[in-house]
């Protein structure tokens, strides 16, 4: 037993305090399955260097197995049964501390561990180097791997203010203690809080510190967490449940009822909820005025109590925005048809290149001839700017910032319309050379398209200027969302968009094309060639022959689907800070008005029946009147590798 400190009767912890006449606050419970709650602990209200101590007891039944408890909280203020004797800083003999944690008065935020509880002999002595985010991670149970190593005593200095200790006996006790050092806090008059004030105040802290926003918000629940999580590390299931790969150090955000319920709830607070179905699904549900307060009935929970992978960690925790901050838009994505979660990939907003792609942005490319004619805004001069006049002598944006009717009607029909489509044939195709080196087969031919040049940087305009429009990135709410027509993942606008409107570059790695076919003999791959000037200079050295690929990394163009002839987007190659349309941007812009909640698709272009071609072809699934699948299609434009 720690020196200097007296011990009082145990009470009720409702008791003390103030309690008022129809508070909960009489007992608290924690629901445990296979836990017995025992008793609450106060200690010492005397003079001098004095603790006052509180403690949550659980008692492990015996040789029961190691079931996790799973069960949501009951909302009941019954926090502690009373036990008979009183709990004080004496340990059992077997009793070992995880840990003890002194508050940092100063930062308040990482709780380094200074000292642990040594009251009696037995207990160990955790490795110095645990810090207190590791113990309800992995740290804990390695401190517990070393709870029979070495003993030592310390005493705790009158400087510090209060700590906490977790310990646990051989036989399964889990005991989390806090003790306050009276004269550390002055000295003044110590009178504990009843359990109602406390909770107010730790809720008024959590929504303050970790910006919290469910008002069913529970503080015990969170404590709850805590205990299941320890006896979680500190059984084999622990163990277990490192392997894999679920990530160890977030081994506490495995789904419990308390952590789903911050999930929800800070998903709400992003514009989001996240609700489980009654079918057991769940949906990730934005509103369209950011805040959502009915989910339809559906059940604020969880999600399916298994261990959740790296992955699907990830897919929780940006559920809100899958751009992770990347977009000036947030994206949220929704399942509510099963418990499936996207694929891995990593967001990117901006191409990258892999390795061999010869991309290089510089300035000498652009002319200066035609730089001082861009100023301002370009769309209101009177003479089209030097950027315009390389793409035509017109600008293909209107002032309302969406492709011209005329600009956008022949880039549909060029590549809709058969009569109007024109293919443009490599002497030596990069396409034919990758599949066969030695007797490559004559070029099929790449669709002729029309470009957008944007003003760049070397322009003497600003960057609000109308020539500038896929540079500036996504403008409008999106989702990605799970289609309900076995397609896969899709993506949606959440929002009406004017026929013409920049909806989001396809955005990923910048490979060669032998890095592509080397790369489609280990795993599918979901990439766009960028062959629009391929047949113009009769050929592309490998180096030049681009596409991207964003199956690992990429933004939320990887998730269109594909849709035949009639699809609601187009892609358009835009220059930005390329001149020569080695590399370029491959935007996408609506070809008619699109209503909320539609799925955005485009037409990869893809040709189901030619076996020969190194689109894998799928199934598809468009629901188009005009859906080729299976029919022998002899275009060839820019097509989408398919996994
Ligand atoms: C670029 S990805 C689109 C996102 C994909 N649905 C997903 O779940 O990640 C292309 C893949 O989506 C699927 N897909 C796209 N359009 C489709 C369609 N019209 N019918 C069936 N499957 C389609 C195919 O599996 C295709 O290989």
């Amino acid at each position: 037993m720690n020196k200097g400190k007296q011990t009082v009767e145990p009470r009720p912890l409702a008791v003390l305090g103030r309690p008022e006449p129809n508070s909960h606050s009489s007992e608290m419970h924690f629901s445990s399955k296979g836990k017995e709650l025992m008793s609450p602990n106060v200690a010492s209200n005397g003079k001098g260097p004095q603790r006052v101590s509180l403690s949550l007891h659980i008692k492990d039944l015996g040789p029961e197995p190691c079931v996790i408890p799973k069960k949501r909280v009951v909302d009941t203020h019954a926090l502690i049964i009373p036990k008979e004797e009183p709990f004080t800083d004496d340990m059992p003999q077997d009793e070992v501390p995880i840990a003890v944690i002194h508050p940092d008065p100063l930062s308040g935020k990482d709780l380094a561990i200074r000292e642990f509880s040594t009251g009696k002999s037995n207990w160990q002595v955790p490795p110095e180097s645990l810090h207190a985010d590791e113990i309800v991670g992995g740290g804990a149970s390695a401190s517990m791997s070393k709870r029979h190593t070495s003993c030592e005593l310390a005493t705790v200095s009158n400087e510090i203010p209060s700590r906490l200790e977790i310990a646990s006996s051989q036989l399964g006790e889990v005991k989390i203690s806090v003790s306050y050092n009276n004269s550390a806090l002055g000295g003044q008059k110590f009178q504990l809080p009843s359990i109602d004030e406390l909770r107010e105040l730790m809720a008024q802290r959590c929504l303050r510190s970790y910006k919290l926003i469910d008002p069913n918000f529970d503080v015990i629940k969170i404590l709850n967490d805590m205990c299941e999580c320890i006896s979680e590390l500190a059984t084999n299931s622990s163990n277990q449940s490192r392997e894999g790969d679920v990530m160890p150090a977030l081994d506490v955000l495995k789904r419990s009822p308390g952590r789903d319920a911050l999930d929800a709830e800070s998903n709400r607070e992003n514009g989001c909820v996240l609700a489980r179905l009654l079918n057991g699904s769940f949906i990730v549900q934005p509103s369209s005025n950011g805040c959502v307060d009915d989910v339809g009935g559906k059940e604020l929970v969880v999600l399916p109590q298994h261990e959740l992978t790296l992955n699907e960690l990830r897919w929780l925790h940006d559920a809100s925005d899958i751009t992770k901050g990347e977009e000036k838009v947030e994206i949220s994505w929704v399942n509510e048809i099963n418990k499936d979660f996207p694929p891995p990939f990593q967001y990117i907003s901006e191409n990258l290149v892999f390795q061999n792609a010869h991309v290089s942005f510089n300035l000498y490319g652009i002319g200066d001839e035609s730089c001082p004619t861009c100023f301002g805004d370009c769309l209101l001069a009177e003479q089209p700017c030097g950027c315009a006049c390389r793409a035509g002598r017109k600008f293909a944006y209107s002032s309302a910032g969406v492709v011209e009717e005329d600009f956008l009607g022949e880039c549909i029909s060029m590549t809709r319309d058969p009569q109007q489509q024109f293919l443009l044939y490599c002497t030596e195709c990069p396409l034919e050379r990758s599949k066969k080196d030695d007797f490559p087969e004559p070029c099929k031919g790449h669709l002729k398209r029309k470009v957008i040049k944007e003003c760049w940087s070397k322009c003497g305009c600003h960057k609000q200027c109308g020539n500038r429009v896929v540079q500036r990135g996504l403008n409008y709410k999106l989702q990605v969302f799970l289609t309900p027509d076995e397609k896969g993942w899709g993506l949606r606008t959440l929002e009406k968009l004017p026929k013409g409107a920049f909806v989001c570059e396809f955005v990923g790695e910048i490979l060669t094309i032998s890095e592509l076919y080397a790369r489609n003999r280990e795993k599918h791959t979901c990439p766009i060639l960028l062959d629009a000037y391929w047949g113009l200079k009769g050929g592309a050295r490998d180096e030049e022959a681009l596409c991207l690929d964003a199956t690992c990394y990429g933004n939320v163009a990887r998730f269109i689907n594909h849709r035949c002839f009639d699809a609601n987007l187009i892609e358009i190659p835009v220059e930005v800070e390329t001149p020569d349309l080695r590399y370029y941007h491959l935007a996408f812009f609506t070809t008619r008005e699109v209503h909320a909640l539609e799925e955005l698709t485009w037409d990869y272009g893809i040709d189901f029946d030619d076996l020969d071609h190194p689109v894998k072809a799928f199934r598809c699934r468009c629901g188009s009147k005009f859906c080729r699948n299976m029919k022998r299609s002899t275009r060839s434009k820019s097509a989408i590798i398919t996994g």
